[in-house]
């Protein structure tokens, strides 16, 4: 048996096969080609049950909002919208995802540092549940815009709480040092709460804030409760302000390696009920809705990607490499993060380990690595490489470097098999090309 397979949601069937949802990973290796993202659409929906489950039996008003930078597609959206979330977008292209999932506008939450006059007309168009507000620009832009529409909004202000959390620097976001929100601290938080609230047609809800993704731990979001408690009770007094919700983010924490102990994502729901309770409570104030936006949590370790293994480097006494047919286009993390991975010869799941192989996309970049030192068993061509949680900022940062197609995208419940996302041909990467003869 093959222990980096039990660290994850995934069974070895009688074939010795890697097995998602019902489904052997060879069949669909050969069904399908590769590289290939497959989910086990099960799993999504447990992980999206089990934060909703865990608010509803506390019996707290809130939203999870699913933040779609982690993984967009039509089909993914709609089994989101199935189990009754919300959605987080960013862009005009993820707001456009979400309305072609008929995702309901007024449970879309509109998000970006850098929201530009067309992605503010189109959310306010199609009257999105609310806009995360960034900056001051941004407040300029959606008030001329409403005047313009003759339209009203609902509003949360982002803020940095000034919080280090312990992730990596580049996907840390609630230290003071950020490009995203309003800063709580130094009188920005304040200015803008006051040019929100004096709008007629801006429904200034409450604040937002996400101290960073990759979290494993509780205390940043209790801190970052307490902060933003802190500001809105001095509004409260001093104008008597009372916040409809507050939403404290994303970034719950999920296993890539056997080294990641993350939480069961009910214990990070309990805590934040219990700080927001709590902390309305001393500060004498309703409770307000709790917003979450989990992304990652969502989508991580629901997916997979199938590789096949090309070309074999032995370097005796330094390393033996293999090489996949994806690699830093299909998975970015490894290259952008250093983000450490697992993975498993899927045809071979359940033989013992004999070999360490370090596996190698195929762009021409020396950090293209996905995998250091992966223990396998006898590796040899045509194998197929399974790597355990790319569900999340895997297919959403792809690229067409060194002109390859991006790979599509299997959904599998119940041993059913549907591909939801047809894997780009090269036509594909051509058809924005125009001549210049
Ligand atoms: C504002 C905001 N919300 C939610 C998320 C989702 O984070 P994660 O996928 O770590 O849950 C992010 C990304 O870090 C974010 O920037
Ligand atoms: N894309 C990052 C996380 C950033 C999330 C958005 N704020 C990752 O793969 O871990």
């Amino acid at each position: 048996m093959n222990t980096i397979a039990e660290n994850h949601p995934f069974t070895i069937n009688e074939q010795g096969h890697l097995d998602i949802g019902g489904a052997d990973t060879v069949y669909l290796a050969k069904k399908y080609g590769t590289p290939l993202y497959v989910y086990d659409v099960s799993i999504l929906r447990d992980n999206c049950r089990a934060f909703v489950q865990t608010f509803k039996e506390l019996g707290a008003s809130a939203q999870v909002a699913y933040a779609s930078k982690a993984f967009s597609s039509t089909a993914m959206l709609q089994v989101v919208r199935q189990e009754g979330l919300s959605l987080d977008v960013v862009s005009q292209g993820e707001l456009y995802t979400a309305l072609q999932a008929e995702f309901p506008a007024e449970k879309i939450h509109m998000h970006g540092n850098n929201k530009s006059r067309e992605e503010l007309e189109m959310a306010i168009d199609h009257n999105v549940g609310c806009i995360v507000v960034d900056n001051f620009h941004e407040i300029e832009l959606i008030s001329s815009l409403l005047e313009k529409q003759n339209k009203e909004i609902n509003v949360l202000m982002r803020v940095t709480p000034g919080i280090e959390s312990k992730t990596h620097q580049y996907i840390m976001t609630g230290n003071e040092d950020s490009k995203f929100g309003f800063n709580l601290q130094n009188g920005q938080a304040d200015r803008a709460f006051l040019e929100l609230t004096k709008h007629e047609k801006i429904h200034f809800k409450g604040l937002h804030s996400h101290i960073g993704s990759q979290i494993f731990e509780t205390d940043g979001f209790t801190l970052a409760a307490d902060l933003l408690f802190k500001k809105l009770a001095e509004w409260n007094t001093d104008y008597g302000y009372i916040p409809e919700v507050l939403n404290l983010g994303g970034g719950f924490g999920i296993r890539y390696t056997k080294d990641d102990q993350p939480l069961a994502y009910a214990a990070y729901v309990k805590e934040m009920v219990s700080v927001v309770r709590e902390q309305a409570n001393h500060h004498n104030m309703p409770v307000p809705e709790i917003w979450i936006e989990p992304g990652r949590a969502i989508a991580g370790n629901a997916g997979i990607t199938l590789y096949t293994v090309g070309s074999k480097k032995e370097i005796p006494g330094v390393r033996n490499y293999i090489s996949v047919d994806g690699g830093m286009t299909d998975n970015l993390r490894p290259a952008l993060y250093s983000a450490r991975y697992e993975g498993v010869l899927a045809n071979k799941a359940s033989q013992p380990v004999k070999d360490k192989v370090s596996v190698a996309g195929k762009c021409c970049e020396s950090g293209d690595m996905l995998i250091w030192d992966l223990p396998v068993p006898e590796v040899a061509s045509e194998d197929i490489l399974a790597v355990f949680s790319t569900g999340a900022y895997g297919y959403s940062m792809a690229s067409h470097y060194n002109r390859l197609p991006n790979a599509g995208v299997v959904f599998v419940e119940n041993g059913i098999d549907k591909l939801v996302v047809r894997r780009e041909s090269f036509e594909d990467v051509v058809r924005n090309d125009l001549s210049y003869e």
